[in-house]
């Protein structure tokens, strides 16, 4: 079996690895030759996964049509904002097989979530999307975790999750693609205000009622878009809002914590270094659904609007 993982940061390394343990080969497409290049050359990705050795079934190269080519499925890797772009240029050389979305956010031109995007841009005949409480930097280093793949078909999400299954990473099928979807996206805005808790000093208590209030508001709005509550108690829902918002590994929690240090946003941005989907996320939230107040205050905090300690303050008032 050959596979295809289209964009090379850190979780689409470290997906990459994962996959190698099953797949004969593994294509990893990077945006830039020249990290193709050192991959091939260093047999690790220094721009993403530092000093970690990838797999020599892991091929790595920039030319769209030699990485697909032969796959039984392509894992998109790329960021959610970029996605529709990106996809737009490969569509008219896509293979029909079925497509696995990694990105976790809402586009800000649409209000859409990413499986919606790769449905509208490609011709393919399956559309998943694998999430859940999956820092890349553990995963990479072969630390043991769950996660889903989310497919309305469930025999597809099932031949999908057994090829991303190994001794340590377990994939579990599921069908709920709208919860999964919500899910990801909405927990990275949860994992911006439990930074912003942190960084102010405000606290355990607050921390954790924080994370409740965002938790609860996610699951109403997923079940609004008619996702079912149970995803928000599981892996792809309470999992990764708590992987994500409680460890210093997450890009938004470390923009949160910046944010609640005090810094205006594009330092705190730049500091968290890496892709903080939240932050254009948050906004594009609002888009799709206005009934959203803890959104609201997170927005409120991003645009200079009220401090991390007033926004905090508000999300409790409002329980
Ligand atoms: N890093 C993690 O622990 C996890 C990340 N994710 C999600 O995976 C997605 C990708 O994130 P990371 O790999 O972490 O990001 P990253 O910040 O490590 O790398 C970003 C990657 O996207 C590529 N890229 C940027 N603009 C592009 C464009 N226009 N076209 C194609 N590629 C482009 C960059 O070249 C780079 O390879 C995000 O949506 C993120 O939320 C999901 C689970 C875990
Ligand atoms: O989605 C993630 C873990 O599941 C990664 O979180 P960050 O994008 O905040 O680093």
């Amino acid at each position: 079996m050959h596979v295809a993982v289209l964009g090379a940061g850190s979780w689409g390394t470290a997906v990459a690895g994962v996959l190698a343990h099953r797949a004969d080969s593994v294509g990893l497409w990077c945006r830039r030759e020249e990290l193709a290049a050192q991959v091939r050359a260093t047999g690790s990705n220094e721009a993403y996964l530092p000093g970690v050795p990838l797999s020599p079934r892991i091929a790595a190269g920039s030319e769209f049509a030699a990485v697909v080519a032969g796959a039984s499925f392509v894992v998109l890797a790329v960021p959610l904002q970029q996605l529709r772009s990106r996809l737009s240029q490969w569509a008219g050389e896509f293979p029909a097989v079925p497509v696995v979305n990694l990105a976790k956010g809402v586009e800000a031109a649409t209000g859409e979530f990413g499986t919606e995007i790769v449905r509208e841009v490609l011709d393919v005949p399956h559309v998943l999307a694998l999430s859940g409480p999956n820092l890349a930097a553990e995963i990479a280093r072969g630390q043991p975790a769950a996660t889903v793949v989310a497919g309305t078909d469930l025999a597809v999400a099932q031949e999908v999750a057994e090829a991303f299954t190994t001794p340590v990473f377990h994939a579990h099928a599921v069908t709920d693609v709208v919860g999964v979807d919500v899910a990801g996206a909405f927990k990275n805005v949860v994992a911006l205000a439990v930074g912003m808790v942190e960084g102010a000093g405000l606290g355990a208590n607050a921390r954790a009622a924080v994370l409740t209030l965002g938790l609860s508001e996610m699951a109403a709005l997923g079940c609004r878009l008619g996702a079912s509550t149970s995803t928000f108690l599981g892996l792809a829902g309470a999992g990764d809002l708590v992987a994500t918002s409680t460890s210093s590994l997450s890009r938004n929690h470390r923009v949160g914590v910046a944010l609640g240090e005090g810094l205006p946003l594009p330092a705190a941005v730049q500091r968290a270094g890496g892709t903080a989907e939240g932050v254009a996320t948050a906004p594009a939230l609002l888009r799709r659904d206005a009934d959203l107040p803890f959104v609201r205050d997170v927005v409120a905090v991003l645009e200079g609007d009220v401090s991390p300690v007033q926004a905090v303050s508000r999300l409790l008032s409002a329980s």
